[in-house]
């Protein structure tokens, strides 16, 4: 093959300084010659061939062949342990009625505004959990305080927490005020051989609030009624009950409530008695509901790109959606998850695929997830390990993606399979012995322990810290449906590689060689690879179709 060249590129530096002549030289060139991957490569307008782009030095810089300054990086996390408080009741108010002519006006304090409640909503186009990670608490508004005239305080605002389909939400702890006084006041029945303080109507600064300007030797002679008993709101019959387990694994029209605000405080109208007619005191708010929550992506993306390092997974990412996914030519390019949105259907027209999810509805768009590269021995943690193949397990069909012009791809297969079933018995023992371990002692993080051993020793709960919980599980990574990317499909020699790619996979589906995952019920029911050129978007357009015939396995 002559070089491609035409005799007025002679001169040494003509490519560089018109490179644009050279790419339309070698454009045209290129269409005359005879495609590589007639059939493997359906739409591609040049194929392989001898005459277009041996190293990627020689494709022009573009979207898909970036340099490697040329990148956006989004914050990723898929998991975060998170604090969420409603909001405290406001304080009612101690005031009288002032006139002209009344000269002891009665009572007339509102009562304090209920806090603001914590909602969770599951929504689509969400990928990560990063923001809530990064906030770490989140508080609802406080009510705010009655008022003279009878005025009842203003409700606090409500939270919505948004967090993407997929979502596991596990109570780590709960603090629930009411929940506690009302097993105080259990316990005080039980040893019921004294009058409690609340009785005797004493004066409790965490409860009470009186009149301004109440010196502290007066509140000795104040006459406080009993204290009202622990009440709730009447939402916090929509809390779902403890401890708290949800599984966030539908787009949600409405969101569901997590924690109800406190209820607030009585006005001093409340504490009227035949003996006192005008009462100087009024209680004050509830303090709220706190949970410590882990939340967890149980599904990361609907395609998984497994792949070794360099084998050109961000490129393929970036030619499937408008990721701006780093690349670059050494491994590691990539290290946390980029996730991407392959848009089926942009309202113009008709959508390029038609299929529907579980529920009826159009599939507009599906996710995909680029995970670091694996390398030998990442199931013990080599290279980026075992935090990345957490990744791998959270996506509904695997790609595994092989650079063709880096050796034997068979090869390069089993290798992944081979790290990717080694993690799975190594969750599967985990999974097991953390099982076992339940089974020996289980406490449900709600359950705090009370402790009182004497009559004088104060009621105590013992709170746990705040720990991790183990991680979820998921289905089987071999259960999973799988196809093969073979990328890199436009440098030179990189056929027959692919062909024997090809006839393995076909007699790996028929049952006449083992499973690259050496697993007994591995999913090989209709084995697929794709030839692809990632860098020149040739090839790619197959895959959309193909993921979204998996997805309905
Ligand atoms: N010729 C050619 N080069 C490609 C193709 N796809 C990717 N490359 C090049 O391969 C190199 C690695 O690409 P990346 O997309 O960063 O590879 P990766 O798998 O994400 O690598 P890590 O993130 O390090 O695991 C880059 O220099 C790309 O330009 C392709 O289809 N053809
Ligand atoms: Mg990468």
């Amino acid at each position: 093959m002559p070089p491609l060249r035409p005799s007025f590129f002679g001169a040494t530096l003509t490519p560089f300084l018109y490179p644009s002549f050279l790419d339309s030289a070698s454009a045209s060139v290129a269409r005359q010659l005879p495609r590589r991957f007639p059939r493997a490569l359906p739409r591609c307008r040049y194929s392989s061939t001898e005459s277009v782009a041996q190293t990627e030095s020689d494709i022009p810089t573009s979207n898909l062949n970036p340099t490697p300054d040329n990148y956006a990086l989004t914050p990723f996390a898929d998991r975060c342990i998170l604090t969420v408080e409603a909001g405290a009741g406001g304080h009612g108010c101690v005031s009288f009625l002032r006139e002209i002519y009344v000269e002891e006006g009665p009572p007339n304090g509102g009562d304090g505004g209920s806090g603001g409640s914590v909602y969770i909503q599951a929504v689509r186009g969400e990928t990560s959990l990063h923001k809530l990670a990064r906030r770490r608490q989140i508080k609802a508004g406080r009510g705010r305080n009655g008022q003279g005239k009878t005025k009842g305080g203003e409700r606090g605002a409500d939270v919505v927490i948004t967090v993407p389909v997929g979502t596991i939400v596990r109570e780590i702890q709960r603090h629930d005020p009411v929940e506690e006084a009302e097993r105080a006041e259990d316990e005080a029945k039980w040893f019921k051989d004294e009058v409690t303080e609340e009785e005797k109507g004493a004066y409790r600064k965490d409860k009470w609030l009186v009149y301004p300007g109440t010196v502290p030797a007066e509140l000795n002679r104040m006459n406080f009624p009993r204290l009202p008993p622990p009440r709730r709101s009447s939402l916090a019959a929509l809390q779902p009950r403890s401890p708290l387990w949800l599984d966030l694994d539908k787009h949600m029209e409405a969101p569901l409530l997590l924690a109800a605000g406190a209820t607030g405080g009585l006005g001093n109208p409340h504490f009227i008695t035949p003996e006192q007619a005008r009462p100087k005191m009024a209680t004050k708010g509830d303090e709220p509901l706190k949970l410590v929550l882990q939340l967890e992506l149980k599904i990361l993306a609907d395609l998984g790109l497994v792949g070794l390092p360099n084998a050109g997974k961000s490129t393929l990412l970036r030619a499937l959606s408008n990721s701006r996914a780093r690349v670059g030519n050494w491994a590691f390019t990539t290290l946390q998850p980029n996730v991407g949105t392959v848009v089926l259907d942009n309202h113009m027209g008709r959508p390029s695929i038609i299929k529907r999810t579980r529920d009826g509805e159009l599939r507009e768009n599906f996710t995909i997830a680029d995970v670091p590269g694996l390398i030998k021995g990442a199931h013990m943690d080599k290279g980026l390990g075992l935090g990345f193949l957490r990744h791998v397990e959270r996506a509904a069909v695997l790609a595994f993606v092989v650079d063709l012009s880096a050796g034997d791809a068979v090869k390069a297969v089993k290798l992944l399979w081979n790290e990717v079933s080694e993690y799975e018995s190594l969750r599967e023992k985990e999974l097991n012995a953390d099982t076992e371990r339940r089974m020996v002692k289980y406490t449900p993080a709600n359950q705090r322990r009370y402790t009182r051993n004497t009559l004088d020793e104060p009621v105590t709960f013992e709170t746990p810290s705040i720990e991790e919980l183990p991680l979820l599980t998921s289905t089987t990574i071999s259960s999973k449906p799988w196809f093969v990317v073979a990328t890199k499909a436009d440098l030179q020699g990189t056929e027959q590689n692919y062909e024997a790619l090809r006839v393995w996979l076909e007699k790996v589906g028929k049952g006449e060689e083992a499973h690259p995952s050496k697993k007994k019920h591995a999913w090989k029911k209709d084995l697929r690879s794709v030839p692809v050129s990632a860098i020149q978007a040739h090839g790619v357009e197959a895959i959309p179709k193909i993921v979204m015939d998996l997805l309905e396995e």
